[in-house]
């Protein structure tokens, strides 16, 4: 009989075994949940030899919830999660336009699974776009619950969009809306809370794994209240709560100011060898150009919804593509999670057995080590990298690479069976 994971004191509590509910997904979904499942059977059955185990229980959404129960996203799958602490999900598919909102989305609001956390590494023999994929190492701290995918928009021509432009413009004084008979309206909320939680996760984080820096990444140029906020804030909390442990910028530009910037310099080369963690920031445009050509520089990145999942995307390219890019939502003051793939739902592909499943897989591997699982986690990560080098792929990398052997998804599954020692 499975038992239910507890957090104590902010600690994961798991029982041998623990109960974790799934959703399928739609589209590929289901081909890369079935490949996804066997092979963290088999990892848990290789690293414990039946003395551990899990006790799947599939919750419902998307369209198979809707075709079963006439809901997107019944309440019935918000209680297991929130009672089981844990699940892990394939993607979920999201109407462009009209319709409803991003179930991958509500998930993440209403289980309040604050950080986005996106770790971004190469696996040795994965085809990539650049030359050197290994100087990429990044772990992405992406706020998951505010800015502009709160949802507060309102269409062109609608009812309530006229009464916030009549506001705007006849109570607020604003004068330059383009085209206000045919604007839509959207807003942004970036509060100091949401702002210092998914910050102080990142330090935590880095703090906890050895890393050298965190980098906040905003538009406060341009977004002076919410993105210029998040970056103040963000320094902010490091110096007040972090103290010694970091070194930040806005310090960096203070003793530029009485000191000047050699000695500033100094000051930074002897925290890094000192070990405190660098606190920095980068304008997201500038960002997105030296993530490329000066990969080496990013460790531990904080940033907002809608730039985190641009930077999601465009990191995950430069290790190999969405198929192979992993993801966690995890609320770090509750210990609830939800580990997830970081690609949607790849229609054209779905029920072909074609996709690669890796990106679930190593979902799964965050979710094993979230739950202390390490052994069962290192023997996928062990059997990815051999089953990669030995060119054993799917179609996604087999295109890239030279003398690849193109399996299915399901074929791929059993390779990194097989390849488990
Ligand atoms: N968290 C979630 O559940 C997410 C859901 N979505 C939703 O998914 C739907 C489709 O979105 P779309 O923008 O097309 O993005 P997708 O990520 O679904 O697909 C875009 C392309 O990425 C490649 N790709 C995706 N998954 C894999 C995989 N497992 N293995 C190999 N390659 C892969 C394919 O490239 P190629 O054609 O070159 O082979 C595919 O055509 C939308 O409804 C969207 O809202 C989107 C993102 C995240
Ligand atoms: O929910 C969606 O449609 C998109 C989500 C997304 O792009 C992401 O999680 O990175
Ligand atoms: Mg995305």
């Amino acid at each position: 009989m499975g038992e239910k994971i507890t957090v104590e004191n902010g600690v994961v509590q798991t029982p041998d075994k623990p109960i974790i509910p799934f959703i399928e997904g739609d589209g590929t979904g289901p081909d890369i949940w079935a490949a996804a499942k066997r092979v963290f059977e088999g990892a848990v059955e290789k690293a414990y030899n039946g003395e551990k185990g899990i006790e799947w229980k599939e919750v419902l959404a998307g369209q198979k919830a809707y075709d079963k129960t006439g809901e997107w996203l019944p309440e019935e799958t918000l209680e297991v999660i929130r009672d089981n602490k844990i699940a892990i999900k394939g993607p979920l598919t999201t109407p462009i336009g009209g319709g409803i909102r991003s179930l991958n989305v509500a998930l993440r609001q209403k289980l309040d699974l604050f950080a986005c956390v996106r770790p971004v590494r190469w696996f040795d023999g994965v085809p990539s776009p650049v030359k050197r994929p290994q100087d990429t190492d990044m772990v992405i701290f992406r706020e998951n619950t505010e800015d502009i995918y709160a949802g507060i928009e309102w269409q062109e021509g609608s009812d309530e969009v006229k009464k916030v432009i009549d506001f705007l413009q006849n109570e607020m004084g604003v004068t330059n809306i383009r085209f206000p008979e045919t604007s839509g309206l959207g807003v942004k909320p970036v509060s100091e809370e949401g702002t210092k939680r998914l910050v102080r996760s990142a330090i935590d984080y880095a703090i906890k794994e050895g890393r050298k820096s965190v980098t906040l990444v905003h538009k406060g140029n341009i977004m002076k209240f919410t993105e210029g906020s998040f970056k103040n804030w963000g320094y902010e909390l490091a110096e007040k709560e972090y103290g010694n442990k970091v070194f930040t910028w806005a310090e960096w530009e203070r003793i530029v100011e009485k000191d000047g910037k050699d000695a500033a310099n100094k000051a930074q080369d002897e925290a890094e060898k000192a070990g405190k963690i660098i606190v920095k920031d980068a304008i997201a445009d500038i960002f997105l150009q030296q993530i490329l050509t000066r990969p080496k520089e990013f460790d531990v990145v904080a940033t907002m919804n809608l730039n985190g999942d641009y930077v999601s995307d465009a990191l995950a390219a430069q290790v190999g593509g969405i198929g192979i890019a992993p993801g966690a939502n995890i609320n770090y003051e509750s210990g609830h999670a939800i580990f997830e793939a970081t690609h949607g739902t790849a229609p054209k592909y779905a029920g072909m057995d074609k996709v690669n499943p890796s990106s679930v897989i190593l979902s799964g591997v965050l979710m094993l080590e979230h739950l202390g699982w390490r052994e069962a986690a290192n023997l996928i990560l062990n059997s990815m990298d051999k089953t990669i080098g030995s060119k054993v792929v799917t179609y996604d990398f087999a295109r890239l690479m030279d003398g690849a052997t193109e399996v299915k998804t399901s074929e791929f599954a059993d390779e990194l069976i097989k390849n488990m020692d």
